[in-house]
């Protein structure tokens, strides 16, 4: 078993960057002070014979959940094992301590972006929320004329400070929203450098009331022009969106225009006369949830419907979590009553964002149902309007 410790000085966490690098195989070493990149307090070290071996990180957020709270938010990253030390409980160990640290610091949900499938679901994750990657043929795209225009659009003059001040400015508030934090931000930019990509900055907006950006650089030519990869786009209103879409696909000598990760519900085709320009060429889990306080992350977004439910929750990692809720209009509390619906923490982190269906878990056999009438129940009180959707990867 390793032992696992927070780890605070600088030679620590370059170690400890060193182990990531060297188990996700062929990431770039990180140019700056690794310390920049790093939240005091949130790198973990698995620790064997004297040595790290293995790390955990993550960044304190906070997540929008239905009903508008924003919670405080633990988003996991740089999760890694020496191939040396690979498949004796390093990762475990870590995952363990880092659970167990923000349930006791009272934070009440973590998410990450998973590297493979099936790693993530033992510690109680869940995927409450898939993205799409879309590739819209910019010269055939066109708007309806009943479309809004959007507003102006200009270059920002310092991409970085400006996508972050309009970030902020934003806020976003759909389901699955995070902040991003120093280190985020230190992250991306320069891992941007460092690829010698040519990020563009486009604000929509009147300087200083801007309301939504878009971030993107070139990629590959192909015989219709460059391909255009976004890789941030923020609206924070109709306008934006439209103003900033109609930007990308006006830009000259441009061929396809790729966003990576657009909801799955994103309306991008109603705008167009003709869908066709626009192609989904993947789809792919976005949001890894785990409830880290059953408790506290039911109580705290909103319910739908005059239905009520009892639902049985199963966890082994943090078993102060197992127990019943009954969940209503009014919220969510624990009760003694029998539950109707009983699973396990990774089946409820999935359906609490309300983008994966009670129905659906109970036909992949993840609910034990004690009262089938709970099921449509249970889908109402947790539905939402929009699919949920973060737009955030770290
Ligand atoms: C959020 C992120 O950072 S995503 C990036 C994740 N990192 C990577 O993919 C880098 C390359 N891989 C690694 O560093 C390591 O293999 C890790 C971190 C994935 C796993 O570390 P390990 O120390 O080997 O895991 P550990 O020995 O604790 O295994 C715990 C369990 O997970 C299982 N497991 C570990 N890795 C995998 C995997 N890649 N796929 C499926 N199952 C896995 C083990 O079999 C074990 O199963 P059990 O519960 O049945 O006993």
């Amino acid at each position: 078993m390793a032992s696992v410790r927070v780890l605070e000085t600088s030679d620590d966490l370059a170690r400890a960057f060193e182990v990531f690098r060297t188990a996700l195989i062929g990431i770039p070493p990180y140019p700056g002070e690794i310390t920049g990149i790093s939240e005091p307090g949130r790198v973990l070290g698995g620790v064997v014979d004297d040595e790290i071996v293995g790390t955990a990180a993550a960044y304190s957020s906070t997540i929008v959940v239905p009903g508008g709270a924003r919670l405080p938010h633990l988003a996991v990253t740089r999760v890694g094992v020496l191939p040396t030390h690979t498949r004796r409980g390093v990762a475990r160990s870590l995952m363990n301590y880092q659970l167990a640290d923000a349930r006791q610091r009272g934070v009440p949900i973590a998410t990450l972006r998973a590297a493979e499938g099936g790693i993530y679901e033992r510690y109680g994750y869940g995927i409450a929320a898939w993205i799409q990657s879309v590739e819209v043929a910019a010269r055939k795209a066109v708007f309806r004329p009943g479309v809004p225009v959007g507003g102006p659009v200009r270059l920002a003059a310092a991409p970085w400070a400006d996508a972050r001040r309009v970030y902020e400015r934003v806020d976003p508030s759909w389901v699955g929203a995070m902040s991003r934090t120093d280190e985020w931000w230190t992250v991306r930019q320069v891992r941007s450098d460092d690829d010698k990509e040519q990020a563009v900055v486009v604000l929509h907006g009147p300087p200083g009331a801007e309301d939504g950006y878009v971030r993107y650089h070139p990629g590959e030519w192909r015989d219709e022009g460059c391909t255009l990869l976004v890789d941030d786009f923020v609206a924070g209103s109709l306008e934006a969106r439209l103003g900033l879409l109609r930007y990308l696909f006006s830009v000259d000598l441009v061929g396809p225009v790729r966003f990576d990760a657009l909801p799955m519900d994103d309306p991008i085709r109603e705008f167009l006369v003709d869908v066709r320009p626009v192609k989904t060429v993947g789809v792919e889990d976005e949001i890894w949830l785990r409830l880290v306080d059953v408790p506290s992350a039911l109580a705290a977004r909103t319910y739908r419907g005059p239905g009520e439910v009892v639902v049985g929750v199963v966890d082994e990692v943090l078993p102060e979590n197992a127990g019943a809720y009954w969940i209503g209009a009014s919220g969510a509390k624990p009760t003694t009553a029998a539950p109707q619906l009983t699973v396990d923490v990774a089946a409820l982190g999935a359906a609490y964002l309300g983008g994966v269906r009670w129905r659906d878990l109970v036909a992949a056999g993840r609910v034990t149902v004690a009262d089938a009438s709970a099921v449509a129940v249970a889908d109402e009180l947790f539905a939402v309007d929009a699919a949920p959707y973060c737009g955030t990867f770290f």
